[in-house]
């Protein structure tokens, strides 16, 4: 959690608001969404044969896609949101979407892309990731459509439908006995063997758990299963998703489904979201930006965003928004020439949080945003100042007559004394006007923001907003 608001500086302006169906990507239909994805740097891979999965995309047909998570965190991350973001792509073009929380696969752990085996959940642990997991992607696609929505207003957008479940439906009631008997002769040990996520474990000294082996089959029959039911062709994942991807193409490719001999299944993978530092983004490598607004606030994540350097802000743009590839170009264009205002960062930060957090509430970081960073000259009232504050948990409270030292000390904590030095200092500043107080005996009443709002600056890095009451 933010703790009150000490600030890394940044000075965005405010860019021009964004809606309107030229600024936006537009609804696809028959359109090719693979290549769109392409355009936009959500492709790492496509499986074989790929002319197919775009040619049924050209000829309009509706496909089934899913993309699982498992519950090994309280919260999804911004990582997990690119394979979901190829999802959001399919739906709006009106694809059905499957969401699988792996509340089986979570319990037998996925080796992919990892060096040492996971630690195991307890399950009231795993059981609680489940349901706040489950929530999330539900909310993702709402939220999703509805930012989608509030930009196009244009025409009704053709949208598909988002379903979403947990393998732990068809993996509970599984005999071990029936699952090998039926399945089993169609799953080979040496293809499995040779698998990234297994070859680079059989090497070291600890090997790889059976547990762990076998994650491979769990979401290759989960593809099959859900191909089988709800005509799911296509599974999105991560780029290190590739194995248990092809795992699953492999094993309906061997059983075939007597009703539809001639369909093929399909992976999509997502180039993984990396730090400057090449370590993938997220839970295991502990630099995950999480979308539960109680670990990463909304304006947290637009802090993070904000800080995005020139050269990835037009990448990260494509990846997290659905604003039109052209209108990306045109604000990093006019935006380089005044990089100190921000302005693509800006704008990111704001879609990504309203994407995520819903749409406003890119708008109220921003606020937060201006109130704590003093860029412009202040012309909020004090409603939407509280209300913002109050959102994000950072509002300060205090009784109206409190001198300034003792103001000083509820928000920052400090000494009378201290507090009486830092204004002796000169290191205190009130007011949406940033004023330089010396006395604590200061009348505080006229730099009140409508009569109930102080806005109070301890140096120059760190801003409180206090509410008079
Ligand atoms: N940094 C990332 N970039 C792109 N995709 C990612 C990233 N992190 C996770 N994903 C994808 O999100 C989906 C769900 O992943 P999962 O729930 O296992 O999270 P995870 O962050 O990969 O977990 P862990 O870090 O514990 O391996 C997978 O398809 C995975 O590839
Ligand atoms: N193995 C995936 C999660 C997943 C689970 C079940 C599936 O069917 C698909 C994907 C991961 O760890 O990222």
């Amino acid at each position: 959690m933010l703790k009150n608001a000490s600030v890394k500086m940044f000075f965005p302006r405010s860019l021009a608001s964004t809606n309107g169906l030229r600024l936006f990507q537009r609804s696809i239909g028959s359109v090719n969404v693979l290549q769109t994805l392409r355009n936009r740097g959500l492709l790492a891979q496509v499986s074989e044969p790929e002319s197919l999965l775009e040619q049924k995309l050209l000829n309009g047909d509706k496909i089934g896609l899913y993309c699982g998570a498992d519950p090994t965190a309280k919260s999804l991350h911004l990582g997990n949101l690119l394979p979901l973001m190829v999802l959001l792509h399919f739906y709006i073009a009106g694809h059905d979407v499957y969401t699988v929380v792996g509340g089986a696969t979570g319990q037998v752990g996925d080796p992919s892309g990892r060096s040492t085996e996971r630690v195991a959940l307890e399950n009231s642990e795993r059981l609680s990731n489940i349901s706040k997991i489950q929530l999330q992607l539900r909310s993702f696609f709402e939220r999703g459509l509805e930012y989608y929505n509030y930009k196009h207003k244009e025409t009704s957008a053709k949208i598909g439908r988002a379903i979403h479940t947990n393998n732990n439906n068809w993996w509970s009631d599984m005999k071990m006995l029936d699952f090998l008997a039926m399945y089993g002769r169609h799953i080979r040990v040496n293809t499995m063997l040779s698998r990234d996520s297994v070859s680079s474990r059989l090497d070291g000294k600890d090997g790889i758990g059976f547990n762990e082996f076998t994650y491979q089959i769990l979401q290759a029959y989960d593809f099959y299963h859900l191909n089988k039911t709800c005509d799911v062709t296509v599974q999105v994942g991560g780029n290190d998703q590739w194995g248990n991807i092809t795992a699953g193409i492999d094993l309906i490719g061997r059983i075939g489904t007597k009703s539809k001999k001639e369909d093929h299944a399909f992976g999509l993978t997502v180039p993984l979201l990396t730090t400057s530092t090449g370590e993938k983004f997220g839970k295991s490598a502990g630099n995950a930006v999480f979308i539960d607004p109680q670990i990463t606030t909304p304006f947290e994540m637009y802090q993070y965003f904000m800080r995005t350097t020139d050269e990835d802000v037009g990448k990260l743009l494509r990846t997290f928004t659905l604003l039109s590839n052209d209108f990306i170009e045109e604000t990093i264009h006019s935006g380089s020439q005044n990089p100190k205002e921000r302005s693509a960062q800006k704008l990111l930060a704001r879609e990504v949080v309203d994407l995520v957090h819903g749409v406003g509430r890119g708008q109220d970081a921003e606020t937060i945003s201006e109130v704590l960073y003093g860029t412009r000259k202040l012309e909020l009232r004090a409603s939407d100042i509280l209300r913002t504050f109050q959102d994000a948990g950072i509002l300060i409270r205090c009784d109206r007559g409190l001198p300034l030292d003792q103001i000083i000390v509820h928000a920052t904590g400090c000494s009378k004394s201290a507090a009486r030095r830092k204004l002796k200092q000169g290191s205190i500043y009130i007011g949406p006007e940033r004023t330089k107080v010396l006395e604590y005996s200061v009348d505080l009443e006229s730099f009140y923001i409508d009569d109930r709002v102080l806005i109070l600056r301890t140096g120059k890095q760190t801003c409180y907003v206090i509410e008079i009451n």
